[in-house]
């Protein structure tokens, strides 16, 4: 069923309200202020930077001041556009009980879940294959769920682990509806309960089973011949030929679990399937935004639901609630035509109280994006984030030309899955060729969005200046956790991957300082930009850390004397100068 036919405008119960965040009333009065202060240093930048100039410039007093005003002018420009965060922050609650009054069950839309995974021995399979089943476990019917596992690493010990838990899945989908168990998520479950009655402890060796496998096919490197006991795993593994490696493959797809197998309980199944799009020597794979688009372009052909909800492998979800909480945005009749996505916050399992290395990204993850919400909404990261298909298609107003009809975002498929998905189509949209060949601009202009290596930041951006709007929702009880980098090593590599990822869209021609505040405004353009800003604020990092003490060394007076300072402005501010 497609999202615009389930919900008619008319009797429709509240689905979702906002308030806006008392302070933000504060803010707006003490932004002013602020911003008269840093008015004020800059004039005392400039006044100095002249008396310099104006008596014989040494270097020695021209340098410092002019470090201090790049120093101070990046602050400030970071100041400014974080303005944008503290303007209008929204608090969102939805009623997640009203859902079921404005759309039955059999109404809901249909629901693609994509899982990315790259490499089987850095996120280990069974991580992975964890995070499948806390999805496939979703309370919904399990006939419009589909989830999909795209595996760039193109390892046979990924959909080993898969094939694994598409065989557990069977048992554990029943086992948590009938206890309504809330943590979906094998690993976590069995890691807090005590597993005391025989069905827990049943289901429990089940998975300590299973999970002994996957592991030790890891360990091992490949999958030994004892461990493949059925036809199909012979024919899925049949499709690796001795010369495929990660880099050069045919495109391979795998139908584990579909709709018409049932479970333990004679319920049906969701679909499971194993993705690993073609990749050539030489042919640009365009990393996780490409592994994306192939995954948009092969689910259109088996399913094409239109709501999607996209995973990392190191991320769960926490709450199986969490589907029918995103079709209280995407039911209201008000917000629904221009919506394009509704992200929920990335939080952390693992964190330690002190936070040594700031992992928990408080800015990004939890104050700023309802800052973002209160404007045309937040940004997106990446994981943990339900779309529209269609949003990947144009604007709410225009859809895209597409070149393969059955791509369209509109198009329904009311059939659930129960024969051999059309494989001359998929191997040719899953193809390594198809972008290049394409007349649509993927990445460019449909899709996700290439150009830098943070993928989502962009894609998003470029969304919102589209038209789209976008939803921030962070719920009590927290709706999916992730794992984050826990060594300082690990995670500068991510750091410097943000930071360059965001400096490639500030030189982009997509530059949000000037392309984001033309099209979006100051406030939302601001938001992009101070994004894009943060791996600039290294450079008054280093500044301050070291000029001062280097002025000390030398003898250099780089700083006002306070009583200097305060009788200069006073003398401004009252004329008497
Ligand atoms: O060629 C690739 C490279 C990566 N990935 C997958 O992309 C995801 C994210 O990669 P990761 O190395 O975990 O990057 P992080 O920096 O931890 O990810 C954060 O930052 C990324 C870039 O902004 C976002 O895409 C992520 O959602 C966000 O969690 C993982 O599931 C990978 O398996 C691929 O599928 N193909
Ligand atoms: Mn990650």
């Amino acid at each position: 069923m497609a999202i615009n036919n389930v919900a008619s405008a008319a009797a429709v119960p509240p689905l979702n309200t906002y308030r806006v965040v008392r302070r933000a009333y504060f803010n707006r009065l003490f932004a002013p202020i602020y911003f008269s202060a840093v008015a004020a240093l800059f004039y005392h930048h400039i006044h100095t930077l002249l008396r310099h100039l104006s008596s014989g410039p040494s270097a020695a007093a021209v340098v410092p001041t002019l470090l201090l005003i790049l120093a101070d002018f990046i602050f400030a420009l970071i100041w400014l556009t974080n303005q944008s965060f503290r303007y209008r922050p929204l608090i969102r609650r939805e009623f997640v009980e009203n859902v079921e009054k404005v759309s039955p069950p059999a109404d809901f839309p249909a629901m693609d879940v994509f899982i990315c995974t790259a490499d089987p021995f850095k996120e280990p399979p069974i991580a992975t294959a964890n995070a499948a089943l806390s999805v496939l476990a979703y309370d919904y019917p399990p006939e419009k769920l589909s989830v999909y596992v795209s595996d760039d690493g193109g390892s046979q010990l990924t959909i080993f682990a898969f094939m694994e838990a598409a065989k557990f899945a069977a048992h554990w989908l029943p086992f948590c509806r009938r206890n309504g168990v809330l943590d979906r998520h094998p690993e976590m479950f069995f890691g807090s309960c005590r597993a005391d009655d025989p069905e827990t402890q049943k289901i429990k060796a089940m998975y300590e089973s299973m999970k002994t496998r996957a592991e030790r096919v890891v360990e091992i490197g490949k999958v030994p011949q004892e461990y493949i006991t059925e036809e199909f795993q012979r024919e899925a593994f049949s499709k690796w030929t001795p010369d495929s490696t990660k880099h050069d493959h045919p495109t391979i797809l795998q139908v584990l679990m579909q709709n018409n197998d049932k479970d333990t309980s004679g319920a049906p199944l969701p679909n499971l399937i194993y993705l690993a799009r073609e990749k050539k020597k030489g042919v640009p794979h365009q990393f996780k935004a490409g592994a994306q688009n192939a995954l948009l372009r092969v689910s259109a052909m088996i399913t094409n639901s239109p709501l999607i909800l996209m995973m990392d492998s190191d991320y769960i979800s926490t709450d199986p609630i969490t589907v029918r909480r995103i079709l209280c945005y995407f039911l209201d009749p008000a917000i629904r035509p221009t919506l394009a996505y509704v992200q929920f916050p990335q939080i952390y399992m693992g964190l330690n109280k002190q936070d040594l290395y700031g992992n928990e990204c408080k800015k990004w993850m939890h104050a700023g994006p309802h800052g973002g919400d209160g404007l045309d909404g937040p940004s997106c990261v990446g994981t943990g984030v339900f779309f529209a298909r269609r949003c990947f298609y144009g604007s709410p107003r225009e859809l895209s030309p597409i070149d393969v009809p059955e791509m369209n975002p509109d198009r329904v498929i009311e059939k659930p899955l129960t024969s051999q998905p059309p494989m001359d189509l998929i191997n040719k949209v899953g193809g390594c060729h198809f972008e290049a060949q394409s007349k649509c601009q993927w990445g460019q202009k449909i899709g996700f969005r290439y150009g830098s290596l943070i993928e989502d930041y962009l894609t998003s951006f470029q969304m919102h200046m589209d038209g789209w709007k976008t939803v921030w929702c962070n719920p009590e009880r927290p709706a999916f956790k992730g794992e984050t980098p826990c060594t300082l090593v690990s995670l500068l590599v991510q750091i410097k991957r943000w930071g360059l990822g965001f400096l490639e869209v500030l030189y982009s021609k997509y530059c949000p300082l000037f392309v984001g505040i033309k099209n979006l405004g100051f406030l939302m353009g601001g938001a992009y930009s101070n994004w894009a800003l943060w791996p600039l604020s290294s450079v008054p990092f280093t500044i301050y850390a070291f000029l001062p003490a280097l002025a000390l060394l030398h003898g250099v007076s780089i700083f006002p004397k306070v009583q200097k300072l305060i009788h200069s402005l006073l003398y401004r501010v009252m004329s008497i100068d």
